[in-house]
């Protein structure tokens, strides 16, 4: 007997299926890990931006939550927008009950064309799932948001890694999708690990990553595309399924983002919607059936 790794989502539908638990489900079918969602919000979304979204309730997420874990031998978990205070208390219920295992928490407090998704006190976001965390994801806003501080080069990027490990995740990627013509400045006494990636320069799209008290840079070719909606669920989703998969932390991580690059190359040239598009999850599937 064989079955694939397990891997959840919880997080929101986005009806344009770039980000949220469509993004998830795509980049755990393109790790041929098999995947299971717990639906938390509602959005009525496209590449322009969110035009509605009603939070899914309580009770409701708590049966999705124990269908899901009551049956699967869930070997990883991602949790994306959560909308406000009540999900995010009765999600770090379960993570404080050990049944949230390598637990990728993408901090989703905005999307890309402004509109909020989660209204609820950043600062109880961090005290909650913070120390829950294998690897907690913000981008450069939602690391604003956390921190209450300013996040303009990859030095502060670093600085706001380490403040954030202290609320005790064992892992901090702190984001630079959104950093504008940035160089990754002084090379960090940690050093790198292959993202497939090329040194830092403002053509580089440069991550943060504190792990394990270890500061790495990973940096990535940046793409030249308008489509990239979705691509920090899509990184965070990825970071689980290889977590799923037991690859070691960083390497999940710097994988991760290599899957994202490489996501973002095959659709540049994509027309799908008239805003920001979706990046190609199944960028790397080869089948004799399709
Ligand atoms: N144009 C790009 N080229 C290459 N990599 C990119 C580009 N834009 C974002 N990335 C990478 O994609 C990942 C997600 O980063 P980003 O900072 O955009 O997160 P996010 O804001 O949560 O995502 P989203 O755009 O979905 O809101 C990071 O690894 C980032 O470096
Ligand atoms: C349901 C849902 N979850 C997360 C995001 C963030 O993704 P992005 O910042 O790419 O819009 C989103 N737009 N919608």
């Amino acid at each position: 007997m064989h079955s694939p790794p397990v891997a959840l989502t919880i997080a929101g539908s986005d009806s344009g299926g770039g980000a949220g638990i469509q993004a998830d489900l795509h980049t755990f079918a393109a790790h041929h890990v098999y995947g299971t969602s717990v639906i938390t919000a509602i959005t009525a979304q496209n590449t322009r931006g969110v035009t509605a979204a009603e939070s899914i309730g309580a009770d409701l997420v708590r049966a999705q939550l124990d269908a899901v874990l009551g049956d699967f031998a869930v070997a990883a978990v991602k949790t994306g927008m959560l909308g406000g205070a009540e999900l995010l208390a009765l999600v770090a219920r379960y993570g404080e009950a050990d049944r949230l295992p390598n637990l990728v928490v993408d901090p989703v407090m905005v999307t890309t064309t402004g509109d909020p998704l989660f209204a609820g006190d950043p600062a109880a976001y961090l005290a909650r799932l913070g120390p829950l965390a294998t690897v907690l994801t913000p981008n450069l806003i939602e690391t604003r948001q956390l921190l209450g501080r300013e996040i303009t080069t990859v030095d502060d990027m670093r600085e706001a890694a380490r403040a954030l490990a202290t609320y005790g995740p064992r892992a901090v990627l702190v984001k630079g999708g959104h950093l504008e013509g940035e160089s990754a400045g002084e090379p960090h006494e940690g050093g790198a690990v292959d993202a497939g990636g090329v040194p830092g320069g403002s053509d580089s799209a440069i991550d943060v990553l504190w792990c394990d008290g270890q500061m790495l840079d990973l940096a990535a070719p940046r793409v030249a595309t308008r489509n990239d909606h979705g691509t920090g669920c899509t990184l965070a989703s990825a970071i689980a399924a290889r977590l799923a998969l037991e690859h070691p932390l960083p390497q999940a991580v710097a994988g991760a983002k290599a899957y994202v690059t490489e996501a973002l190359k095959a659709a540049a040239e994509w027309r799908l919607g008239l805003g920001r598009g979706p990046v190609h999850h199944q960028h790397g599937r080869k089948s004799n059936a399709l």
